[in-house]
């Protein structure tokens, strides 16, 4: 897979995806966009692969969409298009992807940092969405995740207002799941990687199903969704290897199938 804006690492079952937009602070324009979810659909497809790592740089995870690319489009031109819609590829990957965020994650950065299913951040990472100061609104998720992710006193702030927050901010709002030292950061997230690629991938992936699950559902529903879940384990290889295991007081191999 060759790219030009995104760089590919493999760390055993992990995958590490890097923007690679340095000098535009990774704004996403429709290439990087194209890229990112070029190789996402190959992470999915790969059995080797178990997690996804989305990184950026020291100073940007991603400092939002393109506005060089976007300003010039017209009504009919984004409508007809919904550009948008297919860039909701890392919203819809089954395997996991873990944020790993360092600087500005702004606009569609925080809103891509969003689909991600859980960010880690470094002590220097600045989160918002500022699109208001330029006469729009968040388009990629942001008004909806952000309410969901940290309540809608501090969203509606932040959207209404565009000013950024730090990471103890959004670690202490529940946006971040933990803060590492920036130099720390990219070892914090592989690690966290490498401990999910290592478990059973249905149940990492049912887990993940599960949780998302409840975004959209009510609660009793939810309920009897993961039980329908944890009950279809149960005809895993992995789950009865994985309860073996412990009995028996030994590490166990998982199939990952
Ligand atoms: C399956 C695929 C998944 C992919 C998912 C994709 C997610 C969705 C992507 C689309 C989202 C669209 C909807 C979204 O809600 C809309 C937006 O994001 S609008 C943009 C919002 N962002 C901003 O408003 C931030 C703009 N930038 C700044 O405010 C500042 O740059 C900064 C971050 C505060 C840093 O300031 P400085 O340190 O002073 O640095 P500079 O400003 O000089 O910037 C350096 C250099 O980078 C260029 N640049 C920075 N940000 C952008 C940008 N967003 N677009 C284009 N270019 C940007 C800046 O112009 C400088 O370059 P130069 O002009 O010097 O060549």
């Amino acid at each position: 897979m060759d790219y030009e804006t995104i760089e590919i690492e493999r760390h055993g079952r992990v995958a590490l995806l890097r923007l690679n937009r340095p000098r535009a602070l990774n704004a996403l324009n429709a290439k990087l966009i194209g890229e990112i979810a070029d190789a996402l659909t190959h992470f999915e497809a790969d059995a080797e692969i178990g997690c996804v790592v989305l990184t950026g740089s020291a100073e940007a995870f991603a400092a939002g969409a393109d506005i060089k690319e976007l300003r010039d489009k017209t009504v009919a031109e984004a409508y007809l298009d919904d550009f948008l819609a297919r860039w909701d590829g890392v919203a819809r990957a089954r395997k996991p992807v873990i944020a790993a965020v360092a600087g500005y994650a702004l606009g569609g950065g925080c809103e891509l940092a969003m689909m991600c299913d859980f960010i880690l951040a470094a002590d220097t990472a600045k989160f918002g969405q500022p699109e208001i100061k330029l006469g729009v609104i968040p388009g990629s998720g942001g008004t909806q995740r952000l309410v969901r992710s940290i309540g809608k006193s501090k969203a509606m702030e932040l959207v209404l207002t565009g000013r950024l927050m730090g990471a103890e901010e959004a670690e202490r709002c529940g946006l971040v799941a933990r803060i590492a030292p920036a130099d720390k950061l990219l070892e914090e997230a592989l690690k966290s990687a490498q401990t999910i690629a290592a478990l059973s991938l249905p149940a990492v992936l049912m887990a993940k199903e599960a949780v998302e699950r409840a975004y959209e559902t009510p609660l009793s529903e939810g309920v009897r969704f993961e039980r329908r879940m944890f009950y279809s384990l149960f005809a895993t290889h992995d789950q009865k290897e994985g309860m073996t295991a412990f009995i028996e007081k030994r590490s166990p191999k998982f199939e990952h199938r």
